[in-house]
């Protein structure tokens, strides 16, 4: 059943609560519910999916920027970007991020997932054992256009059998689609050609896969795991527009037990709570978990009471280690008509188009609204030995990538240039835990956004880009790979230079300072309540994702990935919360 306020909810003896119908929590509604003697409340602070054109239509995915759909956040003003502040998005909706996401669709390498493994001391997070989850969560598809699949993807590495809808791009346009083949043949090296990026060994460029299925719809956790067929169960309850604030230990035991939430519509609403007898789950994401645990008294216990919470457990690790990507455009001029865009050439700057575009969406699923922008192809690459020689290896090893690049004759303003969008994948220092990034409880000397204790208050969230000398070595190497990809000889007669504001930048500094105004968020950021070793004494979770020194709470969501991945995380995402499903279930199953 669903319902759109906390007081609707009927009075049940709830086993599992779990906070945040987003990614990981929509897979866990999902299969602990198949147990029907299991009650599962899904507790979510953004309303429902349904009937929400902007996340149905792939193309108009932009339109959710700062709309009701989005928790509109925004960073600290960032030193390292000349002090500009960044909005960073996330889904305030049932299906949480992935209802508003890009819809790429990169698993990452098999040494990030062996690294979760090795890290955490659980071989279940390693490449090998997480295949039968990838298989749970993914069902490929034909692509829209129903055209010739045969070398663009693998289908060996894929499942048919899972939720999710998986596939190619369903809308090209094919001349600029060889254009990138064609330059991929002729360099090699870096930019050699890879049948299929979600092999575990992504290097190379590629055909992109999106969560978009055959109909031409995204696919999100909430289309693919709150299906009218789950709704339907009569122990599945999905509770929208509910805030949960904090959730609350148990007066009556000695260890400390969380098992309570309390929820909140408004700011001047009265809190109402909900008690499970077996877990309370968090979902709320990376910038969301932590949030609530701070305000629950479940952090650094110094900074807790400078804000004027009660420290419930001093635990120095929730809300540090973010990691996230960070991104910038590289835009090349082209000689007038040289890119065949055919009738589309300017679908982001015309109204018209745009109204046609979705005209042709509602009549019958095709057309350039089956994709976001259309990115046809991704390249991932390692920066050069030297440089990880002397800053150290952010990545997971020699199959895992630096760098992504995502290209086509598309950017986010214009259609008319070759745009190469590039992703460095950021620093993450090799000590544990020192790169805080959610500095919700305090900067030294700064004063806190929720120094007033008020849940409702923003979150200070602060990924800290360019404040490692490696980020900038990174980004300018990052550019130099753009470059190079340009100068292909297949461009010599269609790219006459790079459009600003790189053109007239030459100098390290004059390039530094370009990255430093125009670098944005990647929307990746993972590691606020990270996993680490059973029994260690930093970290927030065990690798069963149990909640260090409290009986009763789980945290399955993005935050606690220990490091970013070399792709876009929502796999992970799903695969963790795949993953965490069984490890309940048999957790539960013992008792
Ligand atoms: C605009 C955008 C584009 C992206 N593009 C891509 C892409 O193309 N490919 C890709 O792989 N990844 C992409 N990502 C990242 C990816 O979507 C996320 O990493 C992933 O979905 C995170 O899943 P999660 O379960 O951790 O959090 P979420 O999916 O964000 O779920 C958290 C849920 O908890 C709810 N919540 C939070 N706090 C509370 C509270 N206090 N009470 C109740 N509910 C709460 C939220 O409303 C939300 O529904 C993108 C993200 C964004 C925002």
């Amino acid at each position: 059943a669903t319902y759109d306020k906390p007081d609707d909810v009927p009075n049940i003896d709830w086993d599992f609560i779990i906070v945040g119908g987003g990614t990981a929590g929509s897979v866990l509604a999902n299969r602990l519910s198949e147990n029907s003697q299991f009650n599962v409340l899904v507790l979510e602070a953004g309303p429902t999916n349904r009937k929400v054109t902007d996340s149905i239509v792939p193309g108009l995915e932009g339109e959710l920027a700062n709309t009701l759909y989005d928790w509109n956040y925004t960073t600290i003003p960032q030193r390292g970007l000349n002090n500009r502040s960044l909005t960073l998005r996330r889904g305030h909706i049932l299906g949480g991020s992935s209802s508003i996401n890009g819809m790429i669709y990169t698993r990452g390498s098999s040494s990030d997932y062996n690294r979760f493994a090795e890290y955490s001391g659980d071989p279940g997070w390693g490449w090998d054992n997480i295949q039968q989850y990838l298989r749970k969560h993914e069902k490929f598809e034909d692509p829209v256009d129903n055209h010739n699949t045969t070398g663009q993807y693998d289908p060996a590495i894929h499942s048919t059998t899972g939720r999710v809808p998986v596939t190619l791009p369903g809308f090209s346009f094919p001349q600029v689609d060889r254009l990138a083949i064609q330059a991929s043949e002729q360099l090699g090296g870096d930019f050699q050609y890879n049948e299929d990026m979600n092999s575990g060994t992504p290097l190379g460029l590629g055909w992109v896969q999106y969560t978009i299925g055959h109909d031409g719809t995204r696919s999100s956790a909430a289309t693919a795991y709150l299906d009218d067929k789950a709704r339907a169960r009569k122990n599945l309850h999905i509770v929208t527009n509910s805030r949960v604030t904090r959730v609350l230990p148990d007066p009556n035991t000695k260890a400390l037990t969380i098992r309570t939430v309390e929820v909140r519509v408004s700011e001047t609403s009265n809190p109402v709570k909900f008690t499970a007898s077996k877990e309370v789950i968090l979902s709320g994401g990376t910038i969301g978990t932590p949030f609530i645990l701070m305000h629950s008294g479940i952090a650094n216990a110094d900074k807790l009471r400078e804000s004027g919470i009660k420290p419930l457990l001093d635990n120095r690790s929730v809300g540090r280690n973010l990691s996230d990507h960070f991104f910038f455009e590289v835009s090349f001029n082209v000689v007038p008509n040289s890119l065949d865009l055919g009738h589309w050439g300017n679908l982001s700057g015309d109204p018209a188009l745009r109204a046609e575009a979705l005209q042709i969406w509602n009549k019958n699923r095709t057309g350039p609204y089956v994709e976001p922008v259309p990115y046809a192809h991704l390249a991932w690459t390692r920066l050069a030995n030297n440089i990880t020689e002397k800053f150290g290896d952010p990545s997971s090893g020699p199959n895992s990538a630096h760098l992504e690049f995502r290209m086509g004759a598309v950017s986010p303003t214009a259609y008319d240039v070759i745009a190469v969008v590039v992703s460095p994948v950021s620093r993450k220092s090799t000590s544990n835990y020192p790169w805080i990034t959610i500095m919700m409880l305090g900067a030294p000397g700064g004063t806190l956004a929720i120094g007033s204790n008020n849940p409702f208050d923003e979150p200070m969230i602060d990924p800290g880009f360019y404040t490692s000398d490696f980020d900038l070595v990174a980004a300018r190497e990052a550019l130099r790979s753009a470059f190079t990809f340009a100068s292909a000889p297949v461009f010599q007669n269609v790219i006459t230079g790079v459009a600003v504001p790189f053109t007239n930048a030459t100098t390290d500094s004059e390039i530094d300072n370009i990255l430093r105004n125009i670098t944005g968020t990647g929307l990746h950021p993972i590691g606020t309540a990270s996993m680490s070793p059973q029994g260690a004494n930093w970290g927030v979770v065990d690798p069963d994702l149990t909640v260090k020194n409290v009986t009763g709470l789980r945290i399955v969501d993005a935050s606690v990935m220990p490091f970013v991945p070399c792709a876009h995380p929502q796999v992970a995402t799903y695969v963790i919360a795949e993953r965490a499903a069984d490890l309940i279930r048999s957790a539960w199953k013992r008792t």
